[in-house]
């Protein structure tokens, strides 16, 4: 989200901002015990907010996270007009009569999922002005699919200043083949597609769940798709769509955070509701490290210590992150913390994103020990963390860190909680109901970080 300038000591890392504001004092080793509920997923739900443009007309969304994206997001759509209403965890949206098609900086640079109003803005208005949006600083992250994406649609697009400037009197049906499954572009291009003349097909989709739940979605809004959570989505266009109510899947990122903190800290844990079929990737990997993973009911999962003859925490096993439904690279980082304390060495290799291994720096500061050679973490297992004040640089470098934070032996302060909270809700509420010692403070030190 914030400008990065390189960095003095990891070539192609770049050098972490100074820290202030709210963190996280973890006093680490103490185990855990019970059940972590588990919210929406929040990429789901940013996702949705979006698609409920496409109607003049109420949508009801249960299951939707408190988090500090989801707010953002929601401001955003009231800046266009929608009339929001969040409550507990149902969102209320309307989105009858937009007002400008014009959607501000100062919060789209804020994050990634703004950027995805583009499709159904142009769809449902012929028209769309929307900022090049921010997002977790893990790469360059470019908006090049969705942009020729809408082209193929028949969209005038230029960049100007900064902003996208989309216009279509209609949009028409096409086929588009993805040089890469974006989730973000499959998203982007699949609403468009649902208000277009006639069919189109995306082929190389993202097939991840939260492109499934987005287009679940739009169906129960009258969209007319084929071909869900494959990687060729046919879209038949339809002359409107109508209100809906719909419930977000749950969070596969949260719930493997969770099931890591139970690893790290071994513990027995349970952690719900999950959809298992989403997190065969995450689950494969833990089993493979020697941790015991099962099923507890249709939308359970239980997590138990390995039980190593050599009394080390798990076993190392290489990782590479991919598209779904391979390895999520939004567990990069929260798994990296695990491995670092497996007994033995392995590699992580991260192909999503280029520059998303921010948190190295930060983990060997509590002891690890892990190198970066190009986009692979060289990681050699250590037994043990010590505790110390370590900066969350991103979302997911944040869940690492804390997770990290609750193996460590002492007190380790946690800088940039407020990355966490846009993902993460009430995270030290959750794990203190599970016996960690965790609480949230402010700091006014302005903590530069390097390597
Ligand atoms: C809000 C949201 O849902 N965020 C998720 C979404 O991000 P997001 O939708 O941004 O991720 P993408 O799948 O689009 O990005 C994957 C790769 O494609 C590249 N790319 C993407 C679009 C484009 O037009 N050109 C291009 O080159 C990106 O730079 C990146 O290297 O999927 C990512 C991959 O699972 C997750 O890590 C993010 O948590
Ligand atoms: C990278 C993430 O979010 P965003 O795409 O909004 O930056 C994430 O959720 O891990």
């Amino acid at each position: 989200m914030e400008g990065f300038a390189p960095s003095p000591t990891l070539a192609g890392i770049g050098s972490l901002p100074e820290a202030a504001g709210p963190v996280l004092h973890i006093t680490g080793k103490h185990p855990l015990q019970g059940h972590i509920p588990i919210g929406g997923a929040k990429n789901s739900a940013l996702a949705l907010m979006a698609g409920s443009l496409l109607a003049p007309a109420a949508c009801r969304i249960q299951n939707v996270p408190r988090l500090l994206d989801i707010e953002r997001m929601g401001q955003i759509l009231t800046t266009l007009g929608v009339k929001v209403s969040h409550v507990g965890h149902t969102l209320d949206l309307d989105a009858s009569s937009l007002k400008t098609c014009q959607a501000p900086y100062e919060l789209v640079s804020q994050l990634r999922a703004s950027f995805f109003i583009t499709g159904p803005l142009l769809a449902r208005l012929g028209v769309a002005r929307v900022p090049l949006p921010g997002g977790c600083a893990i790469g360059s992250r470019p908006v090049d699919l969705h942009v020729r994406g809408l082209q193929a649609l028949g969209a005038t697009v230029q960049i100007e200043h900064g902003v996208v400037h989309a216009y279509a009197r209609r949009l028409v049906g096409t086929r588009i083949y993805l040089d890469y499954p974006s989730v973000g572009a499959t998203e982007t291009l699949m609403m468009a597609a649902t208000l277009a003349d006639g069919e189109t097909v995306i082929e190389n989709a993202a097939q991840e769940p939260e492109v499934a739940d987005l287009a679940h979605f739009c169906q129960a809004m009258g969209a007319r798709i084929r071909g869900v959570g494959t990687n060729t989505l046919v879209v038949v266009g339809v002359p409107r769509l109508h209100g809906t109510e719909y419930t977000v899947i749950p969070d596969r990122i949260e719930a493997s955070t969770y099931l890591i903190a139970g690893a790290i800290t071994r513990s027995n844990l349970t952690v719900g509701p999950v959809i298992p079929d989403h997190l065969r990737a995450v689950i494969a990997k833990l089993q493979a490290m020697g941790l015991r993973v099962e099923e507890e009911g249709p939308n359970r999962l239980r997590i138990a210590p390995a039980q190593l003859e050599s009394g080390w925490l798990c076993q190392a096993t290489d990782i590479q992150t991919l598209p779904y439904p391979g390895f999520p690279t939004d567990v990069q980082a929260p798994i990296m913390a695990l491995a670092a304390l497996s007994e033995g060495s392995c590699t992580i290799e991260e192909t999503v994103f280029e520059n998303r291994m921010h948190h190295i720096p930060e983990l060997n500061r509590m002891g690890a020990d892990i190198r970066l050679k190009n986009r692979v973490a060289l990681i050699r297992g250590v037994p043990s963390f010590s505790a110390a004040p370590v900066v969350a640089t991103d979302l997911r470098a944040g869940a690492a860190l804390v997770l990290a934070g609750l193996a460590a032996e002492g007190s380790s302060t946690i800088h940039g909680l407020h990355y966490i909270d846009r993902g993460y809700e009430a995270i030290d509420e959750k794990l203190r109901n599970v016996g960690a010692k965790v609480h949230r403070g402010e700091s006014t030190a302005r903590i530069p970080v390097t390597a």
